[in-house]
């Protein structure tokens, strides 16, 4: 469930004031999501989806998440446009929280990745990278290599109870992955969504039936990082049959699409398998600190750790780009 905060339709009307998109018609709580509270509005000025930004969320970042959507639906990406109030502002506050209204996208995300999504998820990946260029504001990647240690100490004392060995698994995989990880300036950098799972990409059918990208949603784990990092997050969460098995065909058309429209170096797809190996730790760490840290009826929906640990070791034996598609 991901409907944390609960707002009054008085509540609404009121804040809705501050906006020119007309009257309130119906909204209703979006069950789906992990972080955020989300509702569905619909106005006499069309469809929008309101957030409300629940703990997870340093309200000091919302301005630099915001000011990246902005910058990308001006260049081209399919992606939710904040609505400035008559004010001119895009974040005021919502029943206790920081809150922001954006433009709603058609389309759905796919329940059941196919083959035919890898290719227009990455040339859409590289497009982000491509009109993300332009955003001269920088963010760091709190979940990057740096955090990935502190964030294993903060599973140590119950990370075995969800694995007997899991935290000395981990510990030799993280070390062996920083050992390993890309000298700092070896490798192209910029703006990476750094989360774009399935969920957070939507698609509709042309008229042969053939799925294209309709919007890219969720930029508040958006960061300035390693570019081709942002593909080995995509191999991760779009490249595994539900028995775990590496789909490479499906891997090798998204680093192809990805490639057509913004050229990997060869230090990059060289790079692809410890990239791969880090992606997945880190979903893996953030899935088991929530898995051992949420107290009951907490409000963090869960999501299992151990799907990332089998990636993680397919990883660590995949020891060439090419093991992996690239
Ligand atoms: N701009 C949007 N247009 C249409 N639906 C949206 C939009 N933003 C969010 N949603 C809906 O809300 C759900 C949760 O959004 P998401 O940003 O993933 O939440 P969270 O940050 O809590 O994970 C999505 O799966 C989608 O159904
Ligand atoms: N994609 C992450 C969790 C983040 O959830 P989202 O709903 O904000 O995309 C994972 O699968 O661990």
């Amino acid at each position: 469930m991901a409907v944390y905060t609960e707002v009054t339709d008085e509540a609404l009307c009121a804040f809705l004031e501050a906006y020119p998109i007309g009257e309130l018609v119906a909204f209703r709580g979006i069950a789906e999501g992990v972080e955020n509270s989300n509702y569905q509005l619909k106005t006499t000025g069309g469809d929008f989806i309101l957030t409300l930004y629940e703990k997870r969320v340093d309200p000091t970042e919302l301005p630099w998440f915001l000011g990246l959507m902005r910058h990308l639906a001006a260049h081209g990406v399919e992606c939710p446009q904040p609505v400035s109030g008559r004010d001119g502002e895009a974040l005021r506050e919502l029943a206790g929280r920081p809150a922001a209204i954006c433009t709603f996208l058609p389309g759905v995300w796919p329940r059941r990745v196919r083959g035919e999504h890898a290719a227009p998820l990455g040339d859409a990946l590289a497009g982000l990278h491509l009109a993300g260029q332009g955003y001269a504001a920088t963010r760091a990647n709190a979940l990057g290599p740096l955090g990935w240690q502190p964030l294993l100490g903060l599973c140590r004392k119950d990370g075995d109870s969800v694995q007997p060995g899991l935290i000395a698994e981990l510990d030799a995989a993280l070390a062996g992955i920083l050992a390993a990880w890309p000298a700092p300036g070896s490798l192209p950098e910029g703006h990476i969504h750094a989360d774009l799972f399935p969920d957070n990409v939507f698609f509709l059918e042309d008229e042969a039936g053939k799925p294209r990208i309709s919007g890219l949603i969720d930029f508040y784990f958006a960061c300035t990082d390693l570019l081709a990092y942002d593909l080995a997050v995509c191999l991760n969460a779009w490249c595994f049959e539900p028995d775990y098995s590496f789909n490479v065909t499906r891997a090798s058309a998204m680093i192809r699409a990805y490639s057509a429209r913004r050229p990997l170096l060869p230090a990059e797809r060289a790079a692809l398998p410890v990239l791969c190996r880090g992606a997945a730790l880190r979903f893996l760490l953030t899935r088991l600190f929530d898995w051992v840290n949420t107290p009951p009826g907490a409000m963090v929906t869960r999501k299992d750790p151990l799907e990332y640990m089998r990636k993680l070791r397919f990883f660590l034996s995949a020891e060439t780009p090419e093991a992996i598609g690239g």
